[in-house]
């Protein structure tokens, strides 16, 4: 698994965060079954509650390219003009997203400081007895 090129992503996507009201900028890259990248950033609003994650951003835009099966997700974050010092996880809303389209078992998240500082989770042990669509009998 490429972990530096999806830190990289996610950091390159962090830029183009739109977050004029918390100031928090978020960048994540989804990596598909096929190795392919898509990325996104956090998009505020005006009246908040539309606001969209990085980590959703990121997969409507796999989705919506025809792709579902995912590997990894790398996610950093860190207040617009600072340094990334902090692992950024993933929200709970993001985490029930990717289980979505993802073997809790098999599926990797990574939170970045940089290329070289990470930590990787599997996505069960973020989202443990996760309720997913195999539920829905
Ligand atoms: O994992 C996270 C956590 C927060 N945010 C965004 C939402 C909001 O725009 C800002 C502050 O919560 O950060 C993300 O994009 N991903
Ligand atoms: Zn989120």
């Amino acid at each position: 698994m490429p972990v530096s090129e999806l830190i990289r992503s996610a950091m390159d996507a962090r830029k183009k965060a739109y977050a004029p009201y918390s100031n928090y900028m978020v960048g994540a890259a989804v990596l598909t079954n096929e190795l392919r990248i898509y990325t996104g950033c956090n998009i505020e609003n005006a009246a908040y509650t539309p606001s969209i994650c990085a980590e959703r951003t990121a997969v409507s835009k796999a989705v919506s390219e025809g792709k579902r099966s995912f590997k990894a997700i790398a996610v950093v974050g860190s207040p617009k003009g600072e340094l990334i010092t902090q692992y950024a996880f993933p929200c709970g809303v993001c985490r029930q997203v990717l289980r979505e389209f993802a073997d809790p078992e098999r599926f990797f998240v990574i939170v970045a400081k940089n290329e070289a500082d990470y930590r990787i989770y599997l996505l069960k042990e973020l989202l443990p007895e996760s309720f997913g669509p195999e539920n829905l009998y």
